[in-house]
């Protein structure tokens, strides 16, 4: 059934035609999305439905992907010990100059007080030996915690990823996010000891969503921060949760994309900061995917005494979405990692820049990893 699924896939890959496979964190089914023309299709007020693909930068368009065919498996679960060794490219470390000094300019804005918080990011481009579906069963099988996806558009490109980040998800009224920041690498199965840094880097996020929401919901609940793993990375979150008011999902997606979690604080101030320094283009790394209103109708027959059998009818409106990271975008036989990381006040430029490293460890894993 999933080989009949992969192969599905890879027809429509071969073809040329839009696609998207996925499977939501914690989850059994795979879904797939196949779009039957070639068109690029944009989201303009979010009461599209489909799957939608945003941009760092939220003054572009996002790209809605129709649901023109719909299809979904289970995947079989393999209980294997993968191996965790985590392999590190030679060509990881040609940007680090630039790097270092970029982290250096942020903590200078820092210092000044322009900025709070800047989360800055790198591009790694490495050749693979793996083909893109591989690739993306080895994240399902490495990743079942992960939102992991592939997606591809004819005029856009391939992307692939396994995000341990939650932008938004709706069901009608209710919503959840959550704030995801801080990084330690694991040793053991033990959670780490944090670090003031790394809980005030998060306390921005969290304050920054609570603050964001404020006037567009009715009722909010935070919960308490726990540490949670991400492959070979454990990271703090703090998840909230609530009701929605009178205004609708675009509202809230611009109030929230991009978080302090991949942009930084204040939000205009980092992004500026971050179009300005970064010495390439980020395109949809720390952009956003996922399903825009998915529609569930559910009809349930009711049986009450004395009453004649009766259907009850549901009607859910679902929105999914994820923030893109620990991605990789595909062009032939080169894959570009992309990664980045919170810089704060307390910051070492050095420990940012092994950090950036561990997490393109994850995907090198991924890519080059023959157990995976
Ligand atoms: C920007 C990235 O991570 C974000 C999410 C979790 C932890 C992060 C950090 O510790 O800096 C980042 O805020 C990335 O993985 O490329």
């Amino acid at each position: 059934m999933f080989l009949n699924f992969l192969d599905r896939i890879k027809d429509q890959l071969e073809k040329g035609y839009p696609l998207v496979a996925y499977r939501h964190p914690k989850e059994v089914t795979v879904k797939a999305i196949f779009q039957k023309d070639k068109e690029l299709y944009f989201v303009e007020d979010f009461r599209e439905s489909g799957f939608v693909f945003a941009p760092f930068d939220g003054e572009q368009s996002p790209v809605l992907l129709k649901k023109d065919e719909f299809l979904s498996v289970a995947y079989p679960q393999e209980n294997k010990l993968l191996n965790e060794t985590t392999i590190f490219s030679e060509f990881d470390d040609l940007d680090k100059d630039f790097h270092l000094q970029m982290i250096e300019k942020g903590l200078d804005e820092i210092a000044e007080g322009t900025l709070d918080k800047v989360v800055l990011s790198r591009k790694l481009e490495v050749d693979t030996v793996k083909t893109p579906l591989e690739t993306f069963h080895a994240l399902l099988r490495k990743y079942p915690s992960a939102f992991c996806y592939i997606w591809y558009h004819p005029s856009v490109g391939l992307w692939l990823g396994a995000t341990p980040e939650m932008l938004l998800q709706t069901e009608n009224k209710r919503f959840k996010t959550m704030s995801l920041a801080g990084t330690k690498l694991a040793v053991g199965e033990q959670g780490p000891q944090w670090d003031k840094k790394e809980l005030e880097e998060q306390g921005m996020v969290t304050e920054f969503i609570e603050a964001a929401l404020a006037d567009k919901v009715t009722s909010m609940t935070v919960s308490d921060t726990t540490a949670v793993r991400a492959g070979n990375l454990w990271h703090l979150k703090t998840s909230v949760s609530g009701l929605i008011g009178s205004c609708g999902l675009k509202e809230i997606i611009s109030a929230l994309h991009p978080t302090p979690a991949v942009c930084g604080l204040p939000k205009l101030k980092a992004k500026t900061f971050i179009l300005n320094n970064e010495n390439y283009n980020r395109e949809y790394y720390t952009g956003f995917l996922g399903e825009l209103n998915f529609r569930e109708d559910q009809r349930r027959p009711q049986p009450r005494r004395n009453q004649e059998n009766r259907v009850y009818r549901t009607v859910k409106n679902k929105t999914a979405l994820y923030v893109n990271l620990r991605c990789l975008q595909w062009q032939d036989k080169k894959v570009m990692i992309y990664v980045g990381g919170g810089i704060t006040n307390g910051s070492v430029p050095e420990d940012e820049w092994k950090e950036t490293k561990h997490k393109s460890g994850t995907m090198l894993n991924v890519l080059f990893n023959k157990n995976y």
